[in-house]
This record gives structure tokens, C-alpha cells and sequence, in this order.
């Protein structure tokens, strides 16, 4: 039974502005061409927002500061969803621009495999017919039990008193850090609940839209403490005071308890105590504040520290060096690791889009860290399922404060070699929060890689297949957004055409060859996944798409099936969508026209691909002939037919 604390798509569809933005080109081929969300919903989406948005129109640098005052001039009225500029991102190899990342619990004994596929008939999820219905605020005791009783042994864990402190000394000693994600995803549950339990029957919960109000984040940025920083040590030792920041609250229902008891969330506890005198917000103006302190928990800080001391962990300030960029973030490498950057809860645009929200950014903490429990190196047993295909998250912090001085260099260095689509990071209030997605090392994104041979493209191409094959068996995973700049590849420096990856499926261990390539998959901003006793997706409604030149777009193509697939019901399970994301990657592949592929490796390319149509997961492609020698099973028999 699901007990809904999302929406349906349509509710989430966003009112938009009409006109295009002016057509600017961006070199690099596929990524070079939009329709607008509109022409999408026209071609065939299928229940399409009949608003449409103008999303990207490329920055230059001279629009910039005309840009930044038509942003503060709309924020000034009021308008908190501005991203009708005309001054946007054209890159292709960026998400869209969408609102909505939602999470749905369930209760225990929920079964929820398989998802309904509403599509048939419906453009809406049915309602189940167990849903519970309540008109007065539900019984948490038990959450509250649970929640102590968690939550004690998880801060055993998570906050043991580090013997040095600033230094990652516990997170290297085993080479990752340990959430209990069950317990996470608990908390997050019972707070979802809580917030609307105050004031709400639950089943409006159910059938409302969980979000936010805006003015929770408009008043929130202008509110936010200047609390000292502390040292960028997770702070475990004072961590037993965030003991009660859920459980209190339970006491006697009050929002405005919660947080004026915890200690744990300094930064946002003033915000919250004046929000809750604004009675023009009284029952949500709880929830920024929950998924912020619970981001903190999650990070074990205690407060947000400065991106200065973040970074001080993984390396010197001067070694610093700006890798990529995506809409949201700025990632840099620092020491062995790769550090992206994710401003959110603040009022001003970055990039020409509004900010993410921490519940938001919460929900994305929270999906990457499932799919780190995929990863074979976790220690554990054998598992289920498991691959090294999706980056590894390393760690997470809460950051506030202006962009360091040491970050601006690394992105001016960056703007001046490679040309920056991105603000100027100057443009950050000292106020601003940011979150920083600590990850490994992945190499370069495919749009800047060059692959040497056909043999690479097919490793590509299988180890890909394979994580998402993996994924979709383990929690429903699709990914939604896997353009080229969401796939890494490393070139191992001693290539060796034996080598493997280990991947299980289903109890099944086998590997795949990689030539020496080994892929990461990046960026699981729009996926969804299902944990098993919580959905998380993203609404993808998009404000709109680029016109840039009006010519066929593989990418922009590749979300209209998605559209047509879904039918805008994200929160279903749509395993084809990977498979659409795949034939977007032969696509490209193809594209590239690699010197060395004969003709045949072209034929051999376009063939798979027109088989790939009639598949409906990544499993299923995973079984084509296509890989039958690039997979085997733990004995290194060919391993197609045990797939089939
Ligand atoms: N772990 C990593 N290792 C190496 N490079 C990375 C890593 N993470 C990100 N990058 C680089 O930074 C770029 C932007 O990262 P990412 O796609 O995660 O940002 P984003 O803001 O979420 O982008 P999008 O616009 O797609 O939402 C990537 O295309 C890649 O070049």
C-alpha cells in the first residue's frame, strides 16, 4: 500500500511563458539541437503539459550582468521560477530544466514489485484499494520506537569519536563510509509524515502534493545565520545531541519543538523559528527545515562548514582543478577525489535555473547512496546484485559561506581553457548553502572522450547495458538522463584486452570485458528508483527545450519516447526507459564515426540497434547477441544464452 507523500504529474505541470529563445549553436554534434517541450507533447508525447517554457539560450559573457538584473528583478517581484530569461544554457549535455524530485514511502508488507503500469488505461496511478484513510493525525509511537531504537545504534556507528579529527581517517581506513541507508530512509519517512500529520489527515497527504512553499525558501536565504563554522571535522563528538531532532518532535507534534530543541542545525534553526511566525505558511514552512537537518545528519555534521574546509580534507587549496560542469554543479578534482559542487535553498538563479531545494538534494543523497550499495567493494557478502558501473560516492557535506577563493581560480582557469556555459561562481551570497557530492574518480565524460576502436565502443556499450541491467534488477533503476555527459571512461594505462568487470545479476556472477575501459555512470539527478520501501523519481515536466537549430536531436528525441513511454506517470516503473538511453548511446557511438570502425562494425552497430526497439529493459538487451562475446559467466562460458 502506498502511502503517497508525492503528487501526480499532472498537478506538477508548470505554467510557462511562449517564446523561444534566440537559436545560438553549441559545438559537439548530437548535443546541438532542442524542440521545445511543447513540439514534444505535439509529436506524439502523449499527455504533454500544454504550457510550454523556455529553458537554455546560451550565456555570453557580456549577458551576463543584463541577465543578473533581469534575475534580481524577478526575484525582487516575486517570481521564484524565473527560468524564462532568455539568457540560458544551450548545452545538450546538461539535464533539463525541471522541478520535482519526489519521494513516496511505503508501510511494511507493501508489496511493490511489480509496479503497476497505469498506462494501459489511466493517465493517473490508480488508487489502491488498502490505502490507509485517517482524518485526524496518524498514531507514530511505533515510528517514534523504531526511530530511537535505530537511531542509537546508527550514531554508534556513524559518530564514533575520531581519534584526529579534520581528517578522514575513519572513511580511508575502509575505503567507504557506512550508512545504514534503511535507517535514512526511515527518518525521512517519519519526518514526511510528521510534517504533515500536524496539520493535515493523511490521506490528503496522500493526495497532495508534497511541496514546499516557495516562500519557505524565499524567506529561508534571507534568514540563514551567520553561525560560526566549525572545523571541518564531522563534529561526531556533539553529534548525540541530533538524537532527538525527529523523536522530539513526536512528543507533542510541534514542528516549531523540533527544531528549537536540536542543537544540530544552528544555520537553519533561526529560519525556522521566524518562518513559523509566518502564518501565511503554517503547515509546510516544517519541511525545508527537516530535509535540511537531516541533509546535515546524513553528512554527520553538525553544521554547515565553509567549501574551504571541505576541500582542506581531500587536498591543498592551489592543487584544486575544475574537471566539468554540468546545470547544477561544478565538479573539481581535489586530491584522488572528484568534488561536485551543488548550490541549493537559495532565492538567486544559478545558471538560469532555481536552485534545488535540500529536499530535493536529500532525495538525490539518498539515491546515490542505495546505488553505492551496489558496489561489489562494500565488504559485505555476495550480493543479489551488484556492479562498480555507477560512480562511487565517497562522501557528502553541507557547505555554506561564498564560493573560496581557491574554487573561483580553478573555475576561471577552466572558463579561459575550455569557455564556462556557467556563471561566475563570484556571484554566491555569503549566505549561500551548497552541497558536495565527494565522489571517485570517473575520468572524462564521453562527450570529450575518444575512443579508440570498435572494441572500446562495444565495452562501452556492454558495461553500460550491464549497470543499468544491474540496477533495474536490483531497485527498479532507470536512470532518465544518460546523455554523454553522464558517462565517464577511464583508460586503464597498461591496456589489456583480457580484462574484465565482475557484475552479479539475479545471484548470477559473471563479468564482461572491457578492453581496459572502464565506465561510471554519472548524475542520478531525473532516475528513479525504487528501495523496496520507498520510491523516489523525479516529475519530468520540463519547462521546455531549446530550439537551437530545429534539427533532429538525438538527445531531445530520446526524452520525447521517454514522454511517450511513461506517458508522464514518472513515478511508474518503465524499465524501456533505459533502453531508449541505449539506443541514444549506439546513436552516438555511430555518430562519432571512429576512424577505425570498418563498415561491417558500422552494420554490426546499426543492426543491434534496430533490435534494441523491441526490447524492454536492460536486461533484456543485455541478452543480445550483440554481447555474446563480451559477456561470461563465473566459468567464462559464453553467457548469452544463460541470460536468455
Ligand atoms: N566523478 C566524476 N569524475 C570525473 N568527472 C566528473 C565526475 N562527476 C562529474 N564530472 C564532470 O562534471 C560534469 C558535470 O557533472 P554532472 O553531470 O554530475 O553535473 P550536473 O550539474 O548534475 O549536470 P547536468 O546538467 O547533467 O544535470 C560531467 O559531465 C563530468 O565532465
Amino acid at each position: 500500500m502506498a502511502c503517497r507523500a508525492g503528487s501526480g504529474p499532472e498537478r506538477r505541470t508548470m505554467p510557462a511563458p511562449e517564446k523561444a529563445p534566440t537559436p545560438s549553436d553549441r559545438p559537439g554534434g548530437a548535443s546541438g539541437g532542442g524542440v521545445l517541450w511543447s513540439e514534444i507533447a505535439a509529436s506524439g508525447g502523449g499527455g504533454g503539459a500544454a504550457h510550454i517554457g523556455v529553458v537554455y539560450g546560451r550565456r555570453r559573457a557580456q549577458e551576463a550582468s543584463i541577465r543578473r538584473a533581469v534575475d534580481t528583478r524577478s526575484i525582487a517581484a516575486g517570481e521564484n521560477r524565473p527560468s524564462f530569461a532568455p539568457s540560458k544554457r544551450t548545452s545538450w549535455n546538461r539535464s533539463l530544466s525541471i522541478r520535482g524530485r519526489e519521494s513516496i514511502f511505503f508501510v511494511p508488507g507493501t508489496n511493490l514489485q511489480p509496479q503497476q503500469n497505469p498506462c494501459k488505461a489511466l493517465k493517473r496511478p490508480p488508487k489502491p484499494g488498502n490505502r490507509v484513510k485517517r482524518t485526524g493525525p496518524p498514531d507514530l509511537r511505533k515510528e517514534k520506537a523504531y526511530f530511537e531504537e535505530v537511531d542509537a545504534s546508527e550514531l554508534m556507528e556513524e559518530s564514533p569519536s575520531p581519534k584526529n579529527f579534520g581528517t578522514w581517517a575513519r572513511g580511508m581506513e575502509q575505503n567507504y563510509i557506512v550508512h545504514d541507508l534503511s535507517a535514512i530512509l526511515e527518518r525521512w519517512k517519519i519526518s514526511k509524515h510528521a510534517i504533515f500529520a500536524s496539520s493535515k489527515p493523511l490521506f490528503d497527504i496522500m493526495e497532495t502534493p508534497l511541496v514546499p512553499s516557495i516562500h519557505s525558501y524565499c524567506s529561508r536565504s534571507n534568514n540563514i545565520l551567520h553561525n560560526s563554522y566549525r572545523t571541518p571535522e564531522k563534529d561526531r563528538g556533539s553529534a548525540h545531541s541530533t538524537r532527538r531532532t525527529i523523536p522530539s518532535g513526536f512528543t507533542d507534534n510541534s514542528l516549531k519543538n523540533i527544531v528549537s530543541e536540536t542543537s544540530i542545525v544552528t544555520s537553519f534553526s533561526k529560519l525556522n523559528t521566524e518562518e513559523s511566525n509566518d502564518t501565511s505558511i503554517p503547515s509546510l514552512s516544517g519541511e525545508a527545515m527537516t530535509a535540511s537537518s537531516q541533509l546535515l545528519l546524513v553528512c554527520r555534521q553538525s553544521a554547515p562548514i565553509t567549501l574551504a574546509e571541505a576541500f582542506s580534507t581531500y587536498c591543498k587549496p592551489e592543487n584544486i582543478v575544475k574537471l566539468g560542469e554540468g546545470t547544477f554543479g561544478e565538479a573539481f578534482r581535489a586530491g584522488s577525489t572528484v568534488c561536485k559542487v551543488v548550490p541549493f535553498d537559495g532565492t538567486s538563479l544559478v545558471n538560469g535555473e532555481t536552485q534545488k531545494k535540500s529536499e530535493e538534494v536529500l532525495e538525490e543523497v539518498l539515491l546515490c547512496l542505495t546505488l553505492n550499495n551496489l558496489r561489489s567493494d562494500r565488504g559485505d557478502n555476495v550480493k543479489e546484485n551488484s556492479c562498480d558501473g555507477f560512480i562511487e560516492a565517497k562522501d557528502f557535506w553541507v557547505c555554506q559561506g561564498p564560493y573560496d577563493p581557491s574554487l573561483i581560480s580553478a573555475w576561471e582557469d577552466w572558463d579561459a581553457e575550455c569557455g564556462s556555459e556557467n556563471d561566475h561562481p563570484n556571484d554566491f551570497s555569503s549566505e549561500q548553502c551548497y552541497i558536495v557530492f565527494v565522489q571517485g574518480d570517473g575520468g572524462r565524460d564521453l562527450e570529450k572522450f575518444a575512443l579508440l576502436d570498435y572494441n572500446e565502443a562495444r565495452s562501452l556499450l556492454v558495461q553500460v547495458t550491464a549497470s543499468l541491467a544491474v540496477a533495474e534488477s536490483a531497485c527498479e533503476f532507470e536512470h532518465r538522463d544518460l546523455h554523454w555527459g553522464n558517462i565517464l571512461l577511464d583508460r586503464d594505462e597498461m591496456p589489456d584486452k583480457n580484462q574484465t568487470r565482475s557484475f552479479t545479476i539475479q545471484g548470477k556472477r559473471m563479468c564482461t570485458r572491457t578492453f581496459g575501459l572502464n565506465i561510471s555512470i554519472i548524475d542520478f539527478t531525473l532516475s528513479r528508483i525504487n528501495t523496496g520501501t520507498s520510491l523516489t523519481f523525479y516529475m519530468l515536466n520540463p519547462l521546455g527545450y531549446c530550439n537551437i537549430n530545429g534539427s533532429y536531436n538525438m538527445q531531445a528525441e530520446t526524452y520525447r519516447k521517454m514522454k511517450r513511454i511513461t506517458k508522464d506517470y514518472w513515478e511508474g516503473s518503465f524499465p524501456k526507459t533505459n533502453v531508449v538511453w541505449l539506443v541514444y548511446l549506439v546513436d552516438i557511438v555511430l555518430q562519432k564515426r571512429y576512424s577505425t570502425f570498418t563498415s561491417k562494425d558500422d552494420r554490426e552497430l546499426r543492426a543491434f540497434k534496430k533490435r534494441l526497439a523491441s526490447y524492454d529493459s536492460a536486461r533484456d538487451c543485455l541478452a543480445d547477441s550483440f554481447f555474446s562475446d563480451l559477456l561470461s559467466d563465473e566459468d567464462t562460458q559464453p553467457s548469452s544464452l544463460l541470460l536468455l
